[in-house]
């Protein structure tokens, strides 16, 4: 039910709520560029009753680049069975809010917040009804309604940053200067032109790995960047429908014309190319790549695998004898460039 057909004064900024969803979902850290804060807007209210009300699994579309959870909050009322069940990347929570009136703590209200990007489900009521507001978490700048006074984390405390630290004292670059890349583990609506929230939104380890590097004054970027490999795959795939001979052609000019297999954007936002005149796919695509990011150094070392969905970036056409049209994605990424010694 939207929430032009209800009202409610349950109120989860004055019960802590929203307080706390900061201070986990999205914590402050000491000294940090980030001073993020939460706002939770009301979205629906939903109605499970037995025997067959379920939510069948779903990851929630965020209303704009900012949101970056949502927030669930149960009221008293009796039933069994409607499990909520959350995962990301294969780890599962199962929260179970069965209740009856019978119980000392029946007028208690139940809640979970979780970051946009996790699958979630509903598992089928099998007595009674389960009743639920739903609100959208967003990411907002300075300290917003928080009812208390902000637990700050200082990142130095953290084993992470003890590791990372160590680990670059080593110079992994050998002192000649390199590009070091950590594939988001979240996935982003980073693509807005905008509305880039990015790196306030930054959720778990994404947050903490770009805390660190600010903290070790290495002036992180969050960047789309698209992976040329996939790319490959997607050709692979494409081969089993025969391509012509001139497409496989075309494709195998472009694979070895391009300088490295990563190329990070200048600015988010999608591309829309047109092409009017016939160039060789190479060229096209060097010259889109070229002005729409730069190709990142072939050296450049990865902390992770891209794990997230990846997002349209560029969409382009050509007109000619032969007319294509083709999309590419894109990641989000965390970079940053190490100079060489001596030129620091
Ligand atoms: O009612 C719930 O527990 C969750 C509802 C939900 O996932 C949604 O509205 O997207
Ligand atoms: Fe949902």
């Amino acid at each position: 039910m939207d929430t032009t057909a209800f009202c409610s004064t349950f109120d989860p900024y004055s019960l802590g709520i929203v307080d706390t969803i900061a201070q986990v979902l999205l914590p402050s850290i000491v000294d940090s560029s980030t001073h993020r804060s939460v706002r939770a807007e009301l979205y629906k209210l939903n109605l499970y009753t037995s025997p067959s009300g379920k939510f069948k699994k779903h990851v929630d579309t965020p209303r704009s680049p900012s949101q970056f959870g949502s927030l669930v909050v149960c009221l008293p009322l009796e039933h069994e069975g409607g499990q909520l069940k959350v995962r990301h990347e294969g780890r599962e929570i199962t929260y179970d809010w069965a209740t009856s009136s019978k119980k000392p703590d029946y007028a208690t209200v139940r809640w979970a917040a979780f970051y946009s990007d996790c699958e979630h489900e509903i598992l089928e009521v099998t007595s009674g009804h389960r009743l639920t507001l739903t609100y959208n978490l967003y990411a907002v700048r300075g300290t917003g309604r928080m009812t208390g006074v902000s637990q700050t984390l200082d990142i130095t405390h953290l084993p992470l940053y003890q590791a990372v630290s160590t680990t670059l004292s080593q110079d992994p670059f050998g002192g000649e200067g390199g590009t070091l890349g950590f594939w988001c583990s979240h996935a982003y609506a980073f693509n807005d032109p905008i509305e880039t929230p990015l790196p306030d939104t930054l959720k778990g380890v994404d947050a903490a790995i770009w805390e660190v590097f600010q903290k070790l004054n290495l002036n992180p970027t969050v960047s789309a960047v698209i992976e040329l490999e996939d790319e490959w795959r997607w050709f692979e795939d494409w081969e089993d429908n025969e391509p012509s001979e001139s497409d496989v052609e075309a494709h195998q000019l472009w694979e070895t014309s391009v300088p490295t297999k990563q190329v990070a954007g200048k600015a988010f936002g999608v591309l829309i190319e047109q092409y009017y005149q016939e160039l060789p796919e190479d060229q096209r695509l060097n010259e889109i790549f070229t002005s729409w990011g730069r190709y990142l150094d072939g050296k450049t070392q990865w902390l992770t695998t891209p794990v997230t969905k990846s997002e349209l970036q560029i969409a382009y056409a050509a007109y000619g004898n032969q007319a294509t049209a083709e999309t590419i994605y894109s990641h989000c990424a965390i970079i940053v460039e190490f100079p060489a010694k001596g030129t620091a």
